[in-house]
This record gives structure tokens, C-alpha cells and sequence, in this order.
């Protein structure tokens, strides 16, 4: 007999009927079918297997069991490498990430460091033989590593990190030293207990000469005993508002001698007798940043597709208050205050998957011109990176606490996975560059660009001056050109408020800190334009059936006309926007609204995220949620008695007291 299978009657409904394929959506998203089919392998593969589901939900741990539990599982994991039915590289991208990894790892991957930043710096930053040394070690996990960059005392300014690795010519060897308490590592990912191994991060003196800041080799603990190594001073930091199993450590040295071979010598040299050989370009050693600020973009849109996920299904589950006098409570969903919390996020996942994959297609093509010693497209990957990084994690952030909100009481609670979720993406906001620091990078660029007629591709737009007249088109062609108007427009501003500081007598230095907010909001409409450029263009050139076409296109333009009514005045200020474009623009964008809303369901089901990796009693697929938040509620470990042992000890003293 087959047991049948419960769905939510709501849920039921919306998924009748659908006008288009989700599996060809699915398969676009993962970029072909053969690819939903290696992934769907492995998530089975992993998923099904028993030593890798929680005992107890991880809340109900102390830090130091979270840490251990979740290790145990990481290791399980590394094991379960040789046997994956996706190749290697599939397997650990899938685990280190927001996708099947945090089905098994909630909280973070106590191992991810090791892949996301040391092996990628120990390939970016070493030469063969180096790389000959380590990495094969590296790949067998024979040792772990992390990238430790960041001090007590600084993480932007790099110049200003403090840990000194001094050449000493008589025994070919340098000395590390923290010279002040702001000097100690602070911060890298798995330091704190599991990495033995680190790329440390130092301002380089030889020959009595500080030469800036490169990345070094270091063992920082025995590879039997795990016990530090003399002169290495290492810990954890400590709980933080999320990934609190990626054991964040501080790290000191007290004249820690290395071998001259464990200065990364990729990009720039020390003789035995000291001499530093430059490398091509000063900011190389900058490589390892730039290449997880290109998959923090894809990492923040798969948690923000998970928050969508299980904020859209709740939604059309949940009925609550009245729509009209006397009806049964409507679906919230229904309410177009709902749809508009969540409609622009869920539009908002495809936007940023396409821009980023544009953005990793860019970082693959520089990184093998730059491997033949050609750095012309390094400046446009830089400004490319920075901007993405920024916009994505700030408005995933965002989108996700909407999200959240719009789940009302339920969304709050540590089982709806809100919490980690938010942890996870506003993370991101800070790690890898802070956004606002990252905005400056890329207002730099754009500035430059634009001053010097002369730059990369992505910012072309900033070289040719658009030809015709200037009339709104509210075609999503023609809403592109208002973005790049407003891009062009807000970064001639900023110019103009630079030179308006000169003229006052600023030095350049406070002429550009008193231009902040004109070159921040320059920056971020440059990178909300290649995302709007990206979603059009995207659609445009791919080959999709025309019902998944239509739904795609509708979540474009509502997404491309969101962002207008976000920001009206750089419209009216840069775009020639006026008030009739304006109330038009409103209209269509809340039609869009009641034309996407009975496929809401649909879309977010077409993302293909198992239960197990939403990990939300209010996103579950069959829409059971008051049953399941009732089951989640029975782990409390206060359920297990009626009365706790606390009444005994406080209470009833205290009830018993007449005060
Ligand atoms: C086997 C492999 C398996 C692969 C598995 C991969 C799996 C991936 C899957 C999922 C991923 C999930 C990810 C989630 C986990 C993430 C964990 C995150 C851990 C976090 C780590 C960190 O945070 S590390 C520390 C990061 N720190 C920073 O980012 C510091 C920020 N500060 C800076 O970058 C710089 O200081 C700053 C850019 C602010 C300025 O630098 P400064 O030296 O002061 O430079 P300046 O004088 O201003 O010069 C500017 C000049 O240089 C150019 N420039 C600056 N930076 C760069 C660069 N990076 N590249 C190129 N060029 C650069 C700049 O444009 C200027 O140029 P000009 O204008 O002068 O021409
Ligand atoms: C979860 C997490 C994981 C991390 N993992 C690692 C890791 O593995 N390895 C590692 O080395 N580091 C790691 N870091 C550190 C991280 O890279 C830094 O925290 C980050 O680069 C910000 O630096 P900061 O903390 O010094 O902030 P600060 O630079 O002190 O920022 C404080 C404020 O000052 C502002 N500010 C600073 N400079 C400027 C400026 N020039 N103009 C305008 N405003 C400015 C910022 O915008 C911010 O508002 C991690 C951090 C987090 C949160």
C-alpha cells in the first residue's frame, strides 16, 4: 500500500495549473540538466546518510558541543570526498556553500576556510614548487589551513596591519613578530581549533626596508599533537551573531623563525641575500580576496533564495484577518503588502544569479590572461568584485530580515532558520572588504573612468556618451538606458562635488572624504546597473520556452522597476524622470505584482531546495507547518519534565517568600 503523502491544501492549489516548466527553470538555474541531475545525485547521496542528522537541533548546545558536533560532521563529509558521485571540485563547492552544506553544517563549515581561502591562496600566491610542497598535502587534508589576514587592529587598511616578517640573510630564514596587542590575527575562519596550518598575511622588511604587506607560510601547530608551536600564540574569539562553528581565532607570534621558502613567491621575491624582487602589480598578493568576494555573490543569493523559499510557501499556507467582510481568512499572500515585501526579493535571486555569473565568467577569463603575465583586465575585476560583493550581501541582508518579518511571530523563532540565514548574508556585509570601504574602491574606479575616458568593460558605459534624445522608454530596454543614465548622472555628481571641495581648499585625501555619500551612491547605482544590464540581457540571449520566457521577463521588469520606485529621486535627478513616468511605472509594477503572485508558489518550487537544506518548519514543501512547529517545540529540552529543577531551587522559594 503507498502511505500518502500530506500536502497543504493552500500549497495543493497554487501548484495546480502552473503555466510553465519548473524543471526547465530548475535546469536554467543550475545551468543545464545534466548539472540537475550531478546535483540532485549528490544531495541524495549526502542527504540520506544517518550519521550526518543532528541528534538534538544545535541551539540546545554549548559553544564548545556545537564546535565539536559540527567538526565531526565536517570530517564525515571530507570522507564521504573519494566516494561522491560529482566530481571533487562539485562536492566541496556544494559543501562549502549556502546550498547542501548547510543542511549538514547550520552554523558553518569549521573546515571551509581551508578550501575557500588557503588553498586558493596557496595556488594564487605560490610558485610551482611551492605549490608542489603544499597543495597535495593540502587536497589530502594531511594539514588545514586558513588565511590569516585581519588584526586586533585593523582589517581594511591593510597598509596598516602590523605583524612583521623580518629577513634575517645569515640564516635564510624570517622572524614573525606581533609587536603590539593590536598586532594578534583576529578574526580568520578555523584558526581558533582547527587549522594547523595558515597563509599569514605581514608587512615584509628586508634590508632594513618595509616592502608592504605578503602572504606567508606558517605551521602553527604539531601535526600529531595539535599543541601550538613555540613562539605561536592561537585561540578562539569567542560567540558571534551567526557561523558560530567556523572557529574565528586570534593568532600572536613571539619571534617565530620560517625558512626563507615560505614567503609565497608567485608575484614577488627575497634572494637568500635579501634582495625583494617587485611583483608586476603591488595589489597580486590582493588575489585571494578577490576571488571569494566573486563567490560570496553566488553564496548570498542561495541563502536569499532560501529565505524566499520558505517565506513564500509560509505566506500561502498562513490565512490570517480579513480581506473582505465575512470571506474565510484569505492566504496572507493574498494582501499586496505581502506580495510587495516579498515578490522584489524573489525577482531579486535571478537578477543577482546573472550578474554573477557574469562576474565569475570575468574573474575566469582575467585570471588566465593575468597567469600570462597580462594584467590589463585586473582594474575592471577589482571595481566588478567589489561592487557585486557589496550590493548583493547588503541587499540579500535586507530581503532576508523582510523576509523574516513577513512571517510575523513564526519567523522569529530559531527553527524558522531566519536567524542563521540573516547571520549567514549580513556576514557578508563585513567579511572580505566592509561594503562601505568596498563602495570607495569602486567609486575610485569609476571616478578614474570617467576623468580619464579610459577603463574596463563594465564601465564603458562611463567613455561613450549616449547619442538620441533623452525620453523615457518604459520597455525593459529602455528602463536599462535610464539606469545608465543615472549611473553617469550620480557619478558626475560626485565630480562635481570633489572639485566643489577643491575649489574650497580641501587637499585631495579630505576633498574625497567630504565627496563619501555622493561617491558611495555613484558606486551603487554602477552596480545596480550591471545587475539590470545582466537580468535583461541574460533573458534576452537565452533559449528558453516562451511560458518560462513570460515569467522570467515578468520578474525582470518588476525587479528593474522596483528599484526605480526605491530610489525616484536619482531617477528625476539623472534619468529625466517625470512624475506621469513615475505614476505609470507604479502602475505596471503593481500589476506585476497580481500577475506573478498566483505563480509565487510555482517559482520558489522550481529552486529545487530540499526540506533538508531549508531547514524551516515554515518552508516545508508539503506545508505541514503548525504540525511541525509543534514537533520542533517538543526538542526543548525545558519539555522534557513538567516541572524544571529550577522551580525548586527559584520559584517556589521565592512564591513562598510573602514578600
Ligand atoms: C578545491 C577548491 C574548492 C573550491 C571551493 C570554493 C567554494 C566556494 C563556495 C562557497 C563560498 C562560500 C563563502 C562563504 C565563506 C566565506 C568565508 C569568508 C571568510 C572571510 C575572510 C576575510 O574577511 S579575509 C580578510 C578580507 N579583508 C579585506 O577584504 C580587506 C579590505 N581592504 C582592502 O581590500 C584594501 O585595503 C582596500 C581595497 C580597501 C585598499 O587597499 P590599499 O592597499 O589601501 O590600496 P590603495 O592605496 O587604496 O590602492 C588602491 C589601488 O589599488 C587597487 N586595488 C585595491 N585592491 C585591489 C585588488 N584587490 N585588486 C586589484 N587592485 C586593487 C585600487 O583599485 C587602486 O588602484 P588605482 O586607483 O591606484 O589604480
Ligand atoms: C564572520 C567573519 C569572518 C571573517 N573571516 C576572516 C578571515 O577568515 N580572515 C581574515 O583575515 N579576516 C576575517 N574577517 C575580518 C574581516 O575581513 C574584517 O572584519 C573586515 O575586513 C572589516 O574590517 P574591520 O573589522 O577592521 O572594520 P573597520 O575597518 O574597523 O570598520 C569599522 C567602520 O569603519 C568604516 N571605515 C573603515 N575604513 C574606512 C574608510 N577608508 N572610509 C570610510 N569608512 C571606513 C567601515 O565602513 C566601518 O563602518 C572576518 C570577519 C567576519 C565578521
Amino acid at each position: 500500500m503507498t502511505k500518502e503523502i500530506y500536502e497543504n491544501p493552500d500549497l495543493k492549489k497554487e501548484r495546480q495549473n502552473c503555466p510553465f516548466n519548473k524543471e526547465e527553470i530548475t535546469n536554467f538555474l543550475d545551468g543545464g540538466k545534466e548539472k540537475t541531475t550531478e546535483r540532485r545525485q549528490l544531495e541524495t547521496y549526502i542527504l540520506s546518510d544517518e550519521q550526518l542528522k543532528d541528534a538534538v537541533p544545535m541551539e540546545y548546545l554549548s559553544h564548545a558541543d556545537k564546535y565539536a558536533e559540527e567538526l565531526r560532521k565536517s570530517c564525515l563529509l571530507m570522507h564521504k570526498l573519494a566516494d561522491s558521485p560529482a566530481g571533487q571540485v562539485q562536492t566541496l563547492r556544494a559543501l562549502m556553500g549556502a546550498g547542501l552544506g548547510s543542511a549538514i553544517l547550520k552554523e558553518g563549515n569549521p573546515i571551509a576556510l581551508h578550501y575557500v581561502m588557503f588553498i586558493p591562496a596557496l595556488m594564487g600566491q605560490g610558485t610551482v614548487e611551492q605549490q608542489a610542497k603544499w597543495l597535495e598535502k593540502a587536497y589530502n587534508l594531511n594539514i588545514i589551513g586558513t588565511y590569516a589576514q585581519t588584526e586586533l587592529g585593523h582589517g581594511t587598511f591593510l597598509r596598516g596591519l602590523e605583524t612583521k616578517a623580518t629577513y634575517d640573510p645569515v640564516t635564510k630564514e624570517f622572524v614573525l613578530e606581533s609587536p603590539s596587542l593590536t598586532a594578534y590575527k583576529w578574526w580568520p575562519g578555523s584558526l581558533g581549533k582547527t587549522a594547523n596550518y595558515a597563509v599569514v598575511m605581514a608587512q615584509l622588511y628586508t634590508k632594513g626596508k618595509c616592502e608592504g604587506i605578503h602572504p606567508f607560510m606558517v605551521q602553527l601547530r604539531d601535526e600529531e599533537t595539535h599543541e601550538p608551536l613555540p613562539g605561536i600564540l592561537v585561540g578562539e574569539i569567542g560567540p558571534k551573531l551567526g557561523m558560530n562553528t567556523n572557529d574565528n581565532g586570534y593568532l600572536g607570534f613571539d619571534k617565530v623563525r620560517i625558512p626563507r621558502e615560505q614567503l609565497l613567491m608567485k608575484h614577488s621575491q627575497v634572494l637568500e641575500d635579501g634582495t625583494y624582487v617587485k611583483p608586476t602589480n603591488s595589489k597580486l598578493s590582493y588575489g585571494t580576496m578577490v576571488f571569494v568576494r566573486v563567490v560570496v555573490c553566488q553564496d548570498v543569493t542561495v541563502n536569499l533564495r532560501k529565505a524566499v523559499t520558505i517565506a513564500t510557501r509560509y505566506s500561502c499556507v498562513r490565512r490570517q484577518s480579513e480581506l473582505k467582510p465575512g470571506d474565510r481568512e484569505p492566504q496572507v499572500m493574498d494582501y499586496q503588502a505581502q506580495q510587495h515585501k516579498l515578490l522584489p526579493p524573489l525577482a531579486a535571486t535571478f537578477g543577482f544569479q546573472l550578474a554573477a555569473d557574469h562576474l565569475w565568467n570575468l574573474y575566469n577569463t582575467a585570471n588566465n590572461s593575468m597567469e600570462q603575465g597580462d594584467m590589463e583586465l585586473l582594474p575592471d575585476l577589482h571595481g566588478l568584485s567589489c561592487a557585486l560583493k557589496a550590493l548583493c550581501s547588503s541587499e540579500a541582508a535586507n530581503f532576508v530580515e523582510t523576509c523574516r518579518q513577513s512571517c510575523g511571530g513564526h519567523g522569529y523563532m530559531s527553527c524558522s532558520n531566519f536567524p542563521r540565514i540573516y547571520g549567514q548574508v549580513t556576514a557578508a556585509i563585513t567579511y572580505e572588504g566592509e561594503n562601505t570601504v568596498l563602495w570607495l574602491q569602486v567609486a575610485r574606479y569609476l571616478v578614474k573612468t570617467r576623468k580619464e575616458k579610459s577603463g574596463g568593460l563594465s564601465v564603458k558605459y562611463l567613455i561613450d556618451e549616449e547619442k538620441g534624445p533623452r525620453t523615457v522608454d518604459t520597455t525593459p530596454e529602455g528602463i536599462v538606458k535610464l539606469y545608465r543614465r543615472v549611473a553617469v548622472g550620480l557619478v558626475d555628481i560626485a565630480i562635481a562635488e570633489l572639485e566643489n571641495n577643491s575649489r574650497k581648499g580641501y587637499a585631495p585625501h579630505d576633498a574625497w572624504n567630504h565627496a563619501a555619500v555622493h561617491l558611495i551612491k555613484a558606486a551603487q547605482a554602477h552596480a545596480r546597473l550591471f545587475v539590470v544590464e545582466s537580468f535583461v540581457d541574460s533573458l534576452k540571449g537565452s533559449r528558453l520556452s516562451a511560458p518560462v520566457r513570460a515569467i522570467l521577463s515578468q520578474l525582470c521588469e518588476l525587479f528593474i522597476i522596483y528599484w526605480i520606485l526605491d530610489r525616484s529621486g536619482d531617477f528625476f535627478l539623472c534619468a529625466n524622470l517625470k512624475k506621469e513616468d513615475l505614476l505609470q511605472l507604479n502602475s505596471k509594477y503593481v500589476q506585476l505584482l497580481a500577475a506573478i503572485r498566483p505563480q509565487a508558489v510555482n517559482i520558489v518550487d522550481s529552486f529545487d531546495l530540499r526540506d533538508e537544506i531549508l531547514g524551516s518548519p515554515l518552508g516545508c514543501w508539503d506545508g505541514n507547518v503548525y504540525q511541525r512547529l509543534f514537533d520542533e517545540a517538543a526538542k526543548s529540552p525545558l519539555n522534557q519534565k513538567n516541572v524544571h529543577e529550577s522551580f525548586h531551587k527559584y520559584l517556589k522559594p521565592l512564591l513562598k517568600s510573602n514578600l
